[in-house]
């Protein structure tokens, strides 16, 4: 039978989850295309919130990669936005100039974030927070800016708020009411959010209107209602959504505040239908996914011709993702005339708990301090519990403050909800870890899709499975390191030791990798791992390294590169100077850039320049572009500052000497500074020194990127050979214990800094490490050298054109 032409108009999180619903009933039945307007594979919207706020990368969001629509021969057009629908020829059109024919059409094009139309709304450092560019805007913008303004307090606004912070800004947040998060939380919970994040850094304008956004050109402040203002030069409005009607609207489709559906998701027009933010349900326009998905469910089956029960509208719940703050919401949550609450307060540790009743039913709750009971209330809420159950919750809440998370997922009944976002109850996780074998969050999430959305659940999940393997279950996450396996990190560096395995290749068939040509996330950190463990042994693989690493240069946005030549310690000299300007005028260089570490950066180099530059500069490569020591940056110490204690220089120019060219997990950079003043900045450094009376301390694991980190001290010591000793020690234990891609900041915090002072205060474990380390340098080679010395290796830059496979 010939197969149906399937056309979904967006590819967010609800149309691709219904998709995959879709894929998972009837696989041979569509022909499928997708448009999205982003140029993304689907991402998890929900986690730009974790990414904001520091904690995942961009990558980390991707739901599904462009693998996966290989995998299912689905035709994904990304980039291209449908601009009108033919409902009578059925075909859409795009604003590049595609047409697609189809027999069934989902539309899921989400909503707009909703902008206020003030004055000055359109200038420069204001905008949204909705998508990938919204986030790397907030980032950037706060590497240049220092004071931000969110408008609405809303989920959307605290979250962004906590990401501002996180990345160093000050922030106030505006809101209209008296109360923040006023959709979901009542008075006193509201009062307790604004407490508990104000302790966090954030500034509070509450019952105040915008009336005007100040600026020329770019945005400068914000003027009130009530003749105040205040100062921001990045302006975020999070005052709600509005659900993207405009192509239907076009192509007369039947909208009233979204896309009319009935309860089988289908609009006015036949073999059209409207799915997620998009769709408006008797009425009702969710924000939420669980209610999404619910939706994508119950559309997958109509369209697969499969019996379905019809969709009637959902109740949510909501949880605030800033991390310190636990607080739920679900179903009614203001007192009403004809409802009863039971309240329980504990000022003293910070907890409130309210449910709210009617006619002796469940019909809400607000949770603050202690939301364990959420995902319990959830389901009494869901199911019209009698209000028995709840009062034996709040006499457990208030006989046994700190029951633990294993003993109240005994409680709880097979069909309760755990993954309020997937749907996906106890039993259904229970089932899945007895009878296949599951040990891990990740494998549970693989398998059933709990904690697949904002990751809520995870707790719970992690939970579930402690209760379900009993002593068999290992409390340390064992993280797979990528999806072409279930192994984690350790499993495979210690299967790569036992197995004694020497090239990627062989890693990845011995350990029966899914995908047996790996992956983007698996091939540089297996390269790297093999490394690691034999030096001597182990052939450097190119192909599985990131393009720059693999040029030895860091690729610029306009495709030429940027040369950074080592500068030991920062100190250079006039010889070095001319060589690196004649050098420059005659390669062209669009920039000469004095770099934050202490450096020279010629910017704008041609990648069939690079091996030429590098045998004129006659300098060695900075390794600017790699996962290795960066720089060492250094004050100008005791020589000539008359606060300096040590001679920082020379410890700086003798650490680099001794540390270059050293592969690392991530990149490394280090500083050292003659007093505590600080002038090199050692304190948000992988390794920052400082000179002291009658020694040196050293400080580790500091960051002054994304997430600020101050460094913190390991060690106090005499001489400069110690502090090279432990310096060796500190960053060849990391080397050999940390994740790939996992800087030193994240590595102290997962193990921690009494777990690495115990390890390097054993005189014997220095020595041991330091001799492991010495035999990784040992085999090191200046890459710039090699370049020029190897015909072949400079082929790569003169003729061939390297496929980027490896993004940066
Ligand atoms: C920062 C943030 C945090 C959030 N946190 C949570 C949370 O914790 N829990 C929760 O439940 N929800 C949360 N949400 C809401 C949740 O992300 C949304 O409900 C969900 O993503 C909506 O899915 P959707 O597919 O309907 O719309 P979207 O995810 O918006 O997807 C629609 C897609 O369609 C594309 N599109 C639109 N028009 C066209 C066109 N004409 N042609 C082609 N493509 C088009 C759009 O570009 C977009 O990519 C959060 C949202 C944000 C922004
Ligand atoms: N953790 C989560 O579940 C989560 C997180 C982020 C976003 N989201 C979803 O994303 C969507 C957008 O979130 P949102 O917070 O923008 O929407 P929202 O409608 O939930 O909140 C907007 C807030 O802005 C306030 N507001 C409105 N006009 C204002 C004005 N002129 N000045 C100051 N404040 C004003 C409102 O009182 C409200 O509290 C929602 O659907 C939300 O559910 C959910
Ligand atoms: S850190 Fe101390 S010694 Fe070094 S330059 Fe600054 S004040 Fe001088
Ligand atoms: S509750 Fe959101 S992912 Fe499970």
């Amino acid at each position: 039978m010939a197969k149906r032409k399937l056309v979904l108009v967006g590819n967010g999180m609800a149309g691709v989850n219904c998709i995959e619903h879709i894929l998972k009933l009837s696989p041979e039945s569509f022909d499928i295309t997708i448009f999205g307007a982003e140029p993304y594979p689907n991402y998890n919207r929900i986690q730009l919130s974790y990414v904001l706020q520091g904690n995942s990368g961009i990558k980390d969001i991707i739901l599904n990669d462009w693998d996966w629509y290989e995998k299912n021969h689905i035709k994904l057009h990304a980039g291209h936005k449908v601009t009108r629908i033919d409902t009578k020829n059925k075909c859409v059109y795009t604003d590049t100039g595609l047409t697609e024919y189809y027999d069934d059409l989902i539309l899921a094009t989400g909503s707009n974030p909703f902008m206020l139309p003030l004055p000055g709304a359109d200038l420069e450092g204001v905008m949204a927070y909705r998508d990938i560019k919204d986030c790397e805007t907030m980032i950037e913008a706060s590497k240049k800016y220092k004071k931000a303004a969110v408008i609405g307090g809303g989920l959307l606004g605290l979250e962004a708020a906590r990401g501002l912070l996180n990345l160093g800004m000050q922030v106030d947040v505006v809101h209209i009411f008296p109360n923040l998060m006023e959709r979901q939380l009542d008075p006193i919970a509201g009062q307790l959010l604004q407490r508990e994040l104000e302790k966090q850094g954030m500034n509070f304008l509450l019952e105040k209107q915008t009336e005007a956004i100040l600026g020329r050109k770019r945005v400068k402040g914000l003027k009130f209602k009530d003749g105040s203002k205040i100062e921001a030069d990045l302006v975020v409005m999070a005052v709600g959504i509005r659900p993207n009607v405009a192509l239907a609207k076009e192509s007369k489709i039947k909208i009233n505040r979204g896309i009319v559906v009935n309860d089988y998701l289908e609009t006015n027009i036949p073999n059209v239908y409207a799915v997620g933010e998009c769709a408006e349900h008797r009425g009702i326009v969710y924000g939420l996914v669980a209610p999404l998905y619910e939706q994508g469910a119950v559309l997958a089956k109509r369209i697969c011709g499969v019996k379905t029960e019809p969709y009637q509208g959902s109740v949510v719940s909501t949880k605030l993702k800033v991390s310190g703050v636990d607080v739920f919401s679900a179903g009614e949550f203001m007192d009403q005339p004809d409802t009863v609450a039971l309240r329980y307060q504990d000022d003293f540790n910070g907890i409130y708990k309210k449910v709210l009743l009617r006619n002796n039913k469940v019909v809400g709750a607000v949770l603050f301090g202690d939301t364990s009971d959420g995902a319990r209330l959830f389901q009494m809420i869901r199911a019209g519990a009698d209000v028995s159950e709840v009062k034996e919750m709040f006499a457990g809440a208030q006989g046994n403050q700190s029951q633990p998370a294993v003993a109240s997922v005994a409680d709880l009944s097979d069909d309760e909800l755990i993954c309020g976002c997937n749907g996906v109850t106890k039993g259904t996780i229970v089932k899945a870890i007895q009878e296949q074998g599951l040990e891990t969050v990740e494998q549970v999430k693989g398998c059933t899709g709990a904690s697949r959305s904002c990751g809520g659940c995870k707790p719970l999940v992690e939970s579930i499975l402690q209760y379900t393997l009993g002593d068999q279950f290992q409390a340390v996450e064992k993280e797979p390191i990528c999806s072409c396996t279930t192994l984690s990190r350790d499993e495979v560096v210690e299967e790569i030791r036992s197995k004694h395995l020497t090239t990627v290749k062989e890693v990845m068939h011995v350990l029966d990798w899914s995908n047996k040509e790996g992956c983007s996330k698996c091939r540089p950190a297996l390269n790297y791992y093999l490394g690691m463990i034999w030096p001597e042994e182990h052939q450097d693989e190119r192909d599985s390294r990131f393009v720059n690493e693999r040029l030895h240069a860091n690729i610029q946005n306009d495709g030429t590169y940027s040369v950074v030549p080592r500068i030991y310690g920062g100190v250079t000299s006039p010889e070095q100077l001319r060589r690196i300007a004649d050098v420059a005028e005659k390669y062209h260089a669009r920039m000469v850039k004095i770099t934050g570490g202490q450096r020279i950066d010629l910017l704008g180099i041609k990648k069939e320049d690079l091996p030429k530059v590098w045998a004129e500069l006659e300098m060695p490569s900075g390794y600017a572009y790699g996962k290795a020591l960066r720089t060492v940056k250094t004050c100008v110490g005791a020589d000539f500052c008359r606060f300096g204690t040590q001679n920082s220089i020379q410890m700086g120019i003798d650490m680099e000497k001794r540390f270059e060219r050293l592969w690392t997990p991530h990149k490394v950079k280090m500083a050292v500074s003659a007093c505590p003043r600080n002038c090199a900045e050692s304190g948000i450094k992988d390794v920052g020194v400082v000179g002291v009376d009658g020694g040196w301390e050293i400080y580790v694991g500091g960051n002054g990127g994304v997430q600020l980190r101050a460094a913190e001290l390991l060690v106090k010591v005499k001489t400069p050979e110690e502090v090279l000793e432990w310096s060796a020690a500190f960053l060849q234990y990391y080397r050999e214990s940390a994740k790939y891609l996992e800087r030193t900041s994240h590595w102290v915090e997962r193990v921690g800094l009494k777990k690495i002072k115990e390890v390097l205060s054993d005189p014997e474990t220095r020595k041991s490490l330091i001799e492991r380390l010495d035999q990784a340098l040992a085999v090191t080679k200046d890459p710039w050298k090699e370049a020029i010395k190897d015909q072949q290796l400079r082929s790569l830059f003169e003729k061939v054109n390297i496929p980027n496979t490896i993004g940066n």
